[in-house]
């Protein structure tokens, strides 16, 4: 059979093959699912406007983010419990990942331990995303699997104090993962797995004593209000990523994309700024760049690709995003993705 062509077809292909209370895990979002629509929607509302004649044989697609190169803007945003979606889980992803040259973010929330991922994926680029656990000497413990697993930087969800309401979960009763499975970073020293604490209480004061206590750079991850933006540059934060978690935590908030401009403007320059949500086309990825971000990250169709095919179709979703970017380049008469300006973007009024 042909293999799917677009992340849609891929997605099809993961929903005939997954349960389908795993599949509305995956594919949910929070409450009326505005926001989960509206990430997608909101790219369609863009228009492009290319320039004529003024292209590369060959365009420049490569990034450097925080000393790691990745190939294309396109990352691997971080979500929870591969080996839902196939039994060689995160090990598979970061795999493909390593062989498309791009960044892998490893949930907290994998099903494979941060340090067994970067064993099984030579040459990957992994960064580690954490959830502030209330008990800081846990937090501290995933801090130092991280550095250990040789991770290049700490992405701290700071859009998720509660974990969001999600009907499709409540209908299905999906609350946790199945009898052997689980969230391997989650071991305490003497082997337990510790169940996930979100923090209500989170705050500027644990980004302090996270920049305390590593040296690796921190990334801020589900900003969207432009003075957060502002604010984070007096914690020592290097990068931030523009994200509403992809329609899981609070819904009604805006598309990740009509959030980044406040953002950019925020920053002005001073540390990079991602985006993720919605990225499904290559024209998604130019559309966000030329609004100021120095990446994207895709997170479901990471998810959709493994399902399908395990570490193949998850090559496979990158090697077409990176396709699509490449040819929107080049119809846009751009050399590279660095030089891509607002003025490519038509918004709506
Ligand atoms: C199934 C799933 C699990 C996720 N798990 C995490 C997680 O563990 N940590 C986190 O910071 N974000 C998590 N996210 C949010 C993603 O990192 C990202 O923000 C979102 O998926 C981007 O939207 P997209 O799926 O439209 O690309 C998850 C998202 C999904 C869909
Ligand atoms: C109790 C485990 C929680 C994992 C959360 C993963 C996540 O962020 C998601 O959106 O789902």
């Amino acid at each position: 059979m042909r293999p799917p062509s677009s992340v849609r077809e891929f997605e099809a292909a993961a929903r005939a093959r997954l349960d389908p209370a795993h599949y509305d895990y995956f594919a949910g979002g929070a409450g009326e699912e505005v926001t989960l629509r509206a990430n997608e929607a909101a790219f369609g509302r863009l228009a492009l406007l290319p320039r004529v004649l003024g292209g590369a044989a060959k365009p420049e697609l490569g990034v450097t983010l925080l000393g790691d190169r990745a190939a294309a803007p396109v990352l691997v945003a971080p979500t929870a419990f591969h080996r839902l979606a196939h039994p060689e889980g995160e090990k598979a992803t970061a795999r493909a990942a390593a062989a498309a040259e791009t960044i892998m973010i490893v949930s907290m929330a994998s099903t494979v331990a941060v340090g067994d991922v970067a064993a099984a994926a030579p040459g990957a680029r992994l960064w580690f995303q954490l959830y502030v656990q209330p008990d800081p000497a846990f937090t501290e413990l995933l801090v130092r699997r991280a550095e250990e697993a040789g991770c290049g930087a700490l992405v701290v969800t700071a859009d998720s104090p509660v974990r969001g309401r999600r009907d499709r979960d409540e209908r299905h009763g999906f609350h946790d993962l199945p009898t052997g499975l689980c969230c391997e970073n989650m071991r305490d020293e003497t082997g337990r797995v510790r169940p996930i604490e979100f923090s209500p209480a989170i705050s500027w004061e644990h980004v302090d004593r996270l920049r305390d206590m590593t040296s690796l750079p921190i990334v801020l991850k589900g900003v969207l209000h432009p003075a957060d933006a502002r604010r984070a540059l007096g914690h020592g934060v290097s990068a931030l990523i523009v994200s509403n978690h992809g329609g899981r935590q609070l819904d009604t908030v805006p598309a990740a994309v009509e959030a980044l401009p406040g953002v950019v403007e925020a920053v002005a320059g001073t540390v990079p700024v991602l985006l993720d949500g919605g990225v499904r086309r290559g024209t998604d990825v130019l559309k966000a760049m030329a609004l100021g971000a120095s990446a994207v990250g895709v997170g479901r169709p990471v998810v959709w690709g493994l399902a399908a095919d395990g570490e193949r179709g998850v090559r496979r979703v990158l090697d077409l995003l990176r396709a699509e970017v490449e040819d929107a380049l080049t119809l846009c008469g751009a050399r590279s993705v660095h030089d891509l300006g607002a003025d490519l973007v038509l918004r709506p009024c």
